[in-house]
């Protein structure tokens, strides 16, 4: 009697996990599972029992259940207590491989899917598992490498699935910040473009924003989506959890234990990390200092429409902080972030972002600070603080504001830094804080051919400035509008013309795309930035 009413269970279980009926199936498989484990101690079954075989299948059955619902902890688990009953049972093996590859743990997938292999009956489904190797194979290679190269991709205009993407940590360390709590520290020379690291989204929100008040509201709807899924994640697994309690909610920053960068490694183990009591209020605040727009300053989203808005969490590029001479820049690819260096970085150095955008003086970049919530202690704003006193440039800012001519300013501007005795990056700094000035003289024939002979030429200009702020697309398009000019309606640019645009669009686009495909996304911001 007893042996019909689990027959029954198992099969209403089956059932519901052939219609996708995710979750009820776990119940029903709970129920069946715990009515065999009864049995089981009941009746000393043998190791190789039926009942015991009934039990491993329906451990891996709910395991398939339970990483559909992404909740791959218990998932997990699931399979480790199938495997103990059946070391190489073939669809726990598939399972449990499937579920490291979802959260990217490449080697250990690995492994899993050569055993399945093993299996006779991999040779029904052998074309799949070899897929599985490969990929597994692909992304392990990535993410000890970071060699990715997005050129394909970009040069068939983002046509299809956006490129497979593997967690990847470069010469990185976290450590304290001078200018607050923890940041993220090079640990080896880089130089501009190069990748510093690749993370997954926790969770992201995406949508097409409408104007006015409904695009309000669509903001404040996807902000609490946005908490949901990232409660969700932490719920489900207690690294996610533990990593995300990590991260600053802005206050006593200073406080806070400085993380090991080896937590975040795709392949840091889940056991380590113990049940922690979910606090939604620290949650929130952590939202409120660490998520991130996707299409913001010094960052840029590849394959997406124009006007879409995406917010989301990235664990460990929360730890970079701030700076007004950033050397940072991400892209977003799907839901993976790509972080590369926008200038060269020293070993040693603190690698920063621009939270918003720094070719902006002092006063506004004060000003966005004051909005983000700290008071930016760069080397950028301690340098300007100790100019703002001067007259000379309280007047530099009013003719700007009074619209005076552009070139005049940027002449006085370079005059008075001569008399101030401005030098080196310092001179970059004061020229991004004026860049708008600069951009429209060099970006003005009529401006140019008054002021072009007594004013540095782009190229110095431009130079300067990535050195001291970090590549821009801004400062590209000027640097090619203004090269084109110097070589004539020909479009007589030469090698070394090319070779600086193409660092530039490096420090904006990292050295993951390759010269034709570097060339593609340059036209393509330039045609956007006319519009
Ligand atoms: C995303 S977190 C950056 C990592 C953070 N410092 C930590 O310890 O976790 C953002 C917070 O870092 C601090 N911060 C970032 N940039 C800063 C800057 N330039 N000056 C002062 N504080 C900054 C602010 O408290 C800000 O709310």
């Amino acid at each position: 009697m007893e042996e019909e009413r689990m027959q029954q269970i198992r099969s209403k279980a089956k059932d519901l996990l052939l219609i996708r009926e995710w979750n009820e199936s776990v119940q029903a498989y709970s129920h069946f599972i715990s009515l065999c484990q009864d049995q089981i101690s009941k009746t000393h079954q043998e190791p190789d029992s039926k009942l015991r075989k009934s039990l491993c299948l329906a451990l891996s059955n709910r395991a398939e259940a339970r990483s559909r619902m992404q909740d791959f902890a218990e998932a997990l688990m699931d399979c480790d207590r199938a495997l103990e009953i059946e070391s190489a049972h073939f669809k726990t093996l598939l399972c449990k491989g499937k579920i490291l590859l979802s959260l990217n743990r490449y080697c250990l997938a690995l492994d899993y899917f050569k055993l399945a292999l093993l299996d006779s009956q991999a040779s029904l489904d052998c074309e799949s598992i070899n897929g599985y190797l490969e990929k597994c194979k692909k992304l392990e290679f990535l993410s000890r490498t970071g060699a990715f190269n997005l050129s394909d991709w970009v040069m068939n205009g983002f046509c299809g699935k956006s490129p497979e993407l593997g967690e990847y940590i470069g010469a990185l360390e976290i450590k304290r910040s001078e200018m607050g709590g923890r940041g993220l520290f090079a640990t080896k020379n880089v130089d501009c473009g190069t990748l510093l690291f690749v993370t997954k989204a926790i969770a992201t929100e995406r949508s097409i924003l409408p104007s006015g008040d409904l695009g309000k509201n669509t903001q404040l709807v996807m902000w609490k989506n946005l908490i949901d899924k990232v409660v969700e994640s932490a719920t489900k697994c207690h690294r996610t959890h533990h990593l995300i309690s990590s991260l600053s909610t802005g206050e006593d920053e200073d406080g806070l234990e400085v993380p090991d960068i080896s937590l975040f490694r795709p392949e840091a183990e889940d056991k380590n990390f113990l049940n922690e009591k979910l606090d939604m209020g620290k949650i929130v605040s952590i939202l409120d200092v660490n998520s991130l727009i996707e299409d913001s300053t010094s960052s840029k989203v590849l394959g997406k429409n124009k006007g879409y808005y995406g917010v989301g969490l990235w664990l460990l590029a929360s730890f970079i902080n701030h700076s007004c001479n950033p050397n940072a820049r991400r892209l977003h690819i799907g839901d993976y972030m790509i972080v590369h260096a926008s200038r060269d970085i020293k070993a040693g150095e603190e690698v920063t972002f621009a939270y918003f955008d720094v070719l902006s003086p002092l006063s506004n970049r004060r000003e966005m600070s004051k909005t983000w919530g700290f008071d930016c202690g760069c080397k950028r704003c301690k340098f300007e603080k100790c100019l703002c006193g001067k007259q000379e440039m309280r007047e530099i800012e009013m003719g700007i504001e009074r619209g005076l001519e552009v070139g005049g300013m940027v002449f006085r501007l370079e005059e008075g830094m001569r008399r101030w005795t401005v030098r080196g990056k310092e001179k970059g700094y004061l020229r991004a804080s004026f860049w708008g000035v600069y951009g429209k003289t060099f970006g003005c024939e009529k401006e140019m051919g008054r002021w072009g002979r007594r004013i540095p030429a782009v190229e110095a200009v431009v130079d300067s400035m990535v050195e001291a702020v970090g590549s821009d697309e801004r400062v590209l398009r000027v640097l090619k509008d203004g090269l084109k000019r110097n070589g004539g309606g020909g479009g007589g640019v030469g090698m070394v013309e090319r070779e600086r645009e193409m660092k530039l669009g490096r420090g904006v686009y990292g050295k993951g795309m390759k010269k034709q495909a570097m060339r593609t996304l340059l036209e393509l911001s330039f045609q956007e930035q006319k519009i």
